[in-house]
Parts: C-alpha cells; sequence; structure tokens
C-alpha cells in the first residue's frame, strides 16, 4: 500500500497575490496541518504561493473559504484570496455570475465578469479607524496599519514593514503593514503581509484600508471609488462613507488562472 497521494491543486492570482487552490468539496484533505500547506507554499520546495484556500460546502451559502497564510496558519480575511476563489468556484461551475459565500469575517456577496476574470467582492462595513502617531489602524476583515510616505518606488518596504509588524505595540497578533503616496486620482500602496513576512505584490484587505483611512484624512463623504496601483496591477474600492461608516465597501480588480497540476503528498494529508 503506497503512504503517497496526489493532491491536485489550482494555482490563481489576483494582481500579482498568488494563491494555491483546493476543491474539497468532498472533505478529502485535512488541511489543519501548518507544515503541510507552509510546504506546499515554499516557492522553492514547493508550489508557491502567498496563501492557500479550501473551497468546502456551506449551507446556506454557495461554498465556504478556508484560508491560511503562507506560514502554514489560518489566518483572518483575505481580499484578493477572496476574488480568487470566486473566479475558481465559477471555473469548477460551483456558482454563476454572483455568488454569497462564507469566510472568516462573515458573509460576502461577489460578482464575477462573464469573461470570469474580473471580480467586484463585498468587504466587510468599517466603523472605526485608530490613530497611531501619524498612522491609521483599522480592519477591513484582516488588521492594516495604513502610513503616508514620499519615494514609495525606492523604500525598503521589507525593513520598515517588519519593524512595525514586530514593534512592542503589534508584536503578538501581528499587523499588515501599508505604505501609501498620492499618485493621479488615487494611490500607489505596497504592503508588508503578516503571515507572509514579506512584501506581497498586492493586498486586497490593505488596499481597502487605504482608500478608507484616506478618504477619511480627506474629509471625503458619499459614494467614492478609489484607483489603487500595487506593484501586481491595479484595483480599485468603492464604498459609501457618512462621516462616520464605510458601508457598501467593494474590492475590485483581476483574478486569473495561472496553471494547475498534482503534487505528491503524504496520503492522509
Ligand atoms: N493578502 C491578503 C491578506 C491576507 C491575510 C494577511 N496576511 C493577514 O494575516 O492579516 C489580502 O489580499 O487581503
Amino acid at each position: 500500500m503506497s503512504d503517497i497521494s496526489t493532491l491536485h491543486f489550482y494555482k490563481y492570482q489576483g494582481a500579482g497575490n498568488d494563491f494555491i487552490l483546493v476543491d474539497n468539496r468532498n472533505m478529502a484533505v485535512n488541511h489543519h496541518n501548518p507544515a503541510f500547506i507552509a510546504a506546499l507554499c515554499d516557492r522553492r520546495f514547493g508550489i508557491g504561493g502567498d496563501g492557500m484556500m479550501f473551497l468546502q460546502t456551506k449551507e446556506g451559502y454557495d461554498f465556504e473559504m478556508v484560508y491560511y497564510n503562507s506560514d502554514g496558519n489560518p489566518s483572518s480575511m483575505c481580499g484578493n484570496g477572496g476574488r480568487c476563489i470566486v473566479a475558481f468556484a465559477r471555473h469548477l461551475g460551483v456558482i454563476g455570475e454572483e455568488t454569497n459565500f462564507l469566510a472568516v469575517d462573515g458573509p460576502h456577496y461577489a460578482t464575477i465578469s462573464g469573461s470570469g476574470d474580473w471580480v467586484s467582492l463585498q468587504m466587510i462595513d468599517v466603523d472605526e479607524i485608530k490613530n497611531d502617531g501619524d498612522a491609521f489602524v483599522l480592519n477591513t476583515g484582516s488588521p492594516h496599519y495604513v502610513c503616508r510616505t514620499s519615494e514609495l518606488a525606492s523604500a525598503d518596504v521589507f525593513a520598515e514593514g517588519r519593524k512595525i509588524r514586530y514593534n512592542d505595540r503589534y508584536k503578538e497578533k501581528g499587523i499588515n503593514v501599508n505604505l501609501v503616496e498620492p499618485e493621479g486620482e488615487g494611490y500607489f500602496v505596497r504592503t508588508y503581509e503578516r503571515g507572509v513576512e514579506d512584501e506581497t505584490y498586492a493586498c486586497g484587505t490593505g488596499v481597502t484600508a487605504v482608500a478608507l483611512a484616506m478618504a477619511k484624512q480627506n474629509g471625503q463623504k458619499g459614494e467614492i471609488s478609489t484607483p489603487v496601483r500595487v506593484l501586481g496591477g491595479n484595483l480599485n474600492i468603492r464604498f459609501h462613507y457618512d462621516g462616520q461608516r464605510f458601508t457598501n465597501v467593494f474590492l475590485e480588480g483581476p483574478a486569473e488562472f495561472v496553471f494547475e497540476g498534482g503534487i505528491k503528498i503524504p496520503a492522509g494529508s
């Protein structure tokens, strides 16, 4: 009897934030194993990814999104991951052009374009933005630190992000660190991600946090649409702000299939 089996996986990316996806509707994969997830996300010895997701069935919803960071630990919401799993669900025939699914931060509504590669994902409402010196701290499904800067193209985001993520205030629970500068009608953003412990090419909950924090700082109210450029492409965030609460928050952008394959794993994983 063989002690090795093959895991069929799919790779997707949303503005360069890349993920391994597995159809686990039959619950064949036991994913409560950080070393297993981290090994698959490893860019040299595994498939490679900023995170890994399992699409599972959930009563009352089209599907459930179960998300892990590349360090192998389950995490809070991933916005780009959410957009990618919607594209994956569409590919599997689980959904049509709109969906209601469950993620770790609650229910999400999303739509996907007919061509299947542009996803608009509703994020949680936000009613609190705190200050940490000149920076903003808020939770858009995941915790974010947002700090305005200049000369962002040449910034050492890894070093600056790491310093903040591991300072006394944040080191226990961790935080994602977003550096931002105005660009055209919107912003250029670079993010150091907790759980990847590196800069990623995009962070969906991060650009959402930036758009909300900048609207508050600029005194904007009403229906707002904010384009954001990240290292891996372009995203857009639209929302309503009444001066107290951010509602109807949508993260929009590309979610694209990259490749699929099989990888040998120990049986029972
Ligand atoms: N890439 C994500 C955020 C994933 C979670 C994050 N690393 C954390 O642990 O908070 C996104 O697109 O939102």
